[in-house]
């Protein structure tokens, strides 16, 4: 732990994962971060039990991956700590009819985001622990992390803290997936959500991926060939976030030359310039006071419509075609692929 910054952080030291030693852990889901939390909890010594409907596609390969598999409902009730990994849309009625009649008290329900709590979809009974360990980081990466011994920050909050030791349960569930490795930072479940979404929409998956769209619009519009295109707009990305990954925007300013720092410190301004701020901001009053939420619920309500409108635009954009041809070309896919399956394999073994 560290008093050095407005928050605290918790580490490995910290974290302690023999206090799961008389619990089983029921995760539910074994999609993005589903398969990363069962099988590092499991690879970490904690009794898992991976919790999935009837008919689910996930089934084989949790099974394959040598976990125990039954019913949403049987999990929960063979355990005493919940984790709700499945999408966010569907826990609130996979909670009324699977969850909720087995929890008991003292048990813990942990989510890895906090939507349906704090847009109260999911009412807890008092007498459990709520609590929520949330990777900062799609699933996938969190598993290799933790099987290459490195780490992935995440957040931590409790909402609910009903034994006294909702903490100390979360933490050393942190640390049985890796988080703790990296750092675990505390927050609220209303901290964690509207940054998420905000996050997640105006900068790291929208926000970018519109970037992205107009950068290789406009080269290509002007002329310009659609593969030079999508090497300068969307490839080489990759590489200089991984600079301001590594060493903050000062060190991608180091590494690009001169001419390209000036001219990005001159007109990257300008480009997302205030009115990108203003569009920022409304976006994220729409996330604090609930219109996003109540949009994507009557959104799954009416059977996503407009969701698979977007989705579909997206695959048939141009950007989407040129790379997948050039990606097949390339030497660089093959090793990031054998990369994958080496971490596959590992993690199944
Ligand atoms: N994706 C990410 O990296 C991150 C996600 N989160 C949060 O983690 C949670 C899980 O998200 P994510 O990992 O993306 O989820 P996924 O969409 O990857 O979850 C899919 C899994 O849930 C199963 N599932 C779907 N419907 C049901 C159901 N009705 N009952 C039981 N199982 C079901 C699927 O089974 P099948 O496909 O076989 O039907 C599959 O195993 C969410 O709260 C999300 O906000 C937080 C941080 C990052
Ligand atoms: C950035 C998207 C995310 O919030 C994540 C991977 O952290 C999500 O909801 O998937
Ligand atoms: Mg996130
Ligand atoms: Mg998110």
């Amino acid at each position: 732990m560290t008093d050095e910054f407005t928050t605290e952080i918790y580490y490995d030291d910290d974290a302690d994962v023999s206090t799961l030693d008389n619990e089983t852990v029921a995760v539910l889901g074994y999609g993005s971060q589903g398969h990363a939390h069962a099988l590092s909890l499991d690879d970490s010594g904690v009794d898992v039990v991976v919790g999935l409907h009837e008919g689910s596609s996930s089934r084989d390969t949790a099974e394959a991956d040598g976990l125990t598999v039954t019913t949403p409902a049987d999990a929960a009730a063979q355990a005493s700590y919940v984790s709700v990994l499945i999408p966010d849309t569907v826990q609130p009625d996979v909670y009324e009819n699977a969850i909720e009649p087995n929890l008991e008290a003292g048990d813990t329900l942990q989510f890895a985001h906090g939507l349906n709590i704090h847009y109260n979809q999911i009412e807890p009974p008092e007498d459990v622990d709520v609590t929520m360990i949330a990777p900062k980081s799609p699933g996938h990466l969190v598993r290799r992390n933790y099987v290459n011994g490195e780490g992935t920050p995440g957040l931590f909050a409790v909402y609910q803290d009903t034994t006294g030791d909702a903490a100390d349960r979360a933490l050393a569930y942190a640390k049985g997936i890796g988080c703790t490795r990296a750092g675990v930072i505390e927050t609220t479940f209303q901290e964690e959500v509207e940054s998420d979404i905000f996050g997640e929409q105006a900068v790291l998956c929208g926000g970018v991926t519109s970037l992205v769209k107009h950068g290789f619009e406009t080269l290509v519009d002007a002329g310009y060939s659609p593969e030079i295109a999508y090497f300068e707009c969307l490839n080489e990305l990759k590489l200089i976030v991984d600079l301001m990954y590594e060493g903050g925007h000062a060190e991608m300013w180091d590494s690009v030359s001169d001419t390209a720092e000036y001219g990005g410190l001159s007109r990257g301004d300008r480009i997302v310039d205030e009115t990108v701020r203003e569009n920022m901001e409304e976006v994220l009053e729409e996330v604090q006071n609930g219109e996003f939420t109540r949009e994507w619920i009557l959104e799954n309500q009416a059977g996503r419509p407009s969701y698979n409108q977007l989705r579909e635009a997206e695959k048939n954009h141009e950007i989407e075609q040129v790379g997948e041809r050039l990606r097949d070309l390339f030497a660089w896919a093959e090793t990031a692929e054998s990369e994958d399956e080496s971490a596959t394999v590992q993690a199944d073994d």
